[in-house]
């Protein structure tokens, strides 16, 4: 089937899982109190507040104050919590890092050439990713080979569900109006890539350096290695290795 769309996650797949771990993470977590500080009473950052609030709520039986939010926000990070609140929040504090040049992302350099290849010959390219479709956004908009927002039609973030689960890619299909079959997931992470395939996707794992490779899906060290008009054909994949 003619692949119509490339969905793809973001860290280990287009950029190093390093780039989230060792510098997006820590710098929210090192200015989440400054950042409440100055912006408690914005919009957003009172939308994603109340969310992680009403969560202790459920899950804990009592309502957290905003003074206890900080902690808990903290802890969340360091377990890595997949939680929509926290994930707006760290967002809106990147902002502020990429806006004071703190940081700027530097994509694995197969990607982006390839990316405008696949533009340039009409495929539909969108993120999916944790982080929030607000981060992830900026996230393209700062890279170290430009801004590629232009490239990109859709940011799925855990809005829409987490990404191990099937229900989340059937949104996703649903949402490009396109069959499962004519969209493509690449994913460095093989849980991901079965609960898209769970849901009709095609979907091939990046094995970046540093990547354990899976067994259960096709395999492409780089997106250059990636040949769109063999996705889906049984005698080709997995690519022997
Ligand atoms: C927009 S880059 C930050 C990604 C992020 O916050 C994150 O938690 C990545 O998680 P994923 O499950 O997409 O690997
Ligand atoms: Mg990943």
């Amino acid at each position: 089937m003619t692949i119509r769309c490339v969905v793809m996650d973001i860290e280990g797949t287009i950029l190093p899982i390093t780039f989230v771990r060792e510098t997006l993470f820590p710098y929210a977590h090192h200015h989440l109190d400054r950042f409440l500080a100055d912006h408690r009473d914005d919009g957003d950052v009172r939308r994603w507040l109340l969310l992680c609030q009403d969560t202790v709520a459920q899950e804990e039986g009592v309502r957290p104050t905003e003074n206890q939010l900080p902690d808990i926000l903290r802890r969340w990070m360091t377990q890595d919590r997949k939680h929509t609140g926290l994930k707006g929040l760290q967002g809106l504090i990147w902002e502020e890092g990429y806006r004071n040049g703190a940081f700027a992302p530097e994509l694995y350099d197969d990607v982006t050439d390839t990316l405008s290849a696949w533009h340039v010959g009409g495929l539909q390219l969108a993120l999916y990713s944790s982080g929030s479709a607000q981060a992830q956004h900026l996230l393209l908009t700062h890279t170290t080979t430009g801004d590629l927002t232009s490239l990109f039609a859709h940011y799925f973030d855990t809005e829409i569900g987490l990404k191990a689960d099937a229900a989340s890619y059937r949104r996703i299909a649903e949402q490009l109006a396109l069959p499962p079959g004519t969209i493509l997931f690449l994913s460095d992470i093989e849980a991901e890539l079965d609960a898209a395939t769970m849901a009709g996707f095609q979907a091939m794992q990046i094995v970046r350096p540093g990547t354990k490779a899976g067994t259960r899906h096709p395999i492409a060290a780089r997106f250059t290695d990636i040949d769109l008009t063999r996705v889906g054909s049984a005698n080709t994949w997995p690519a022997p290795r």
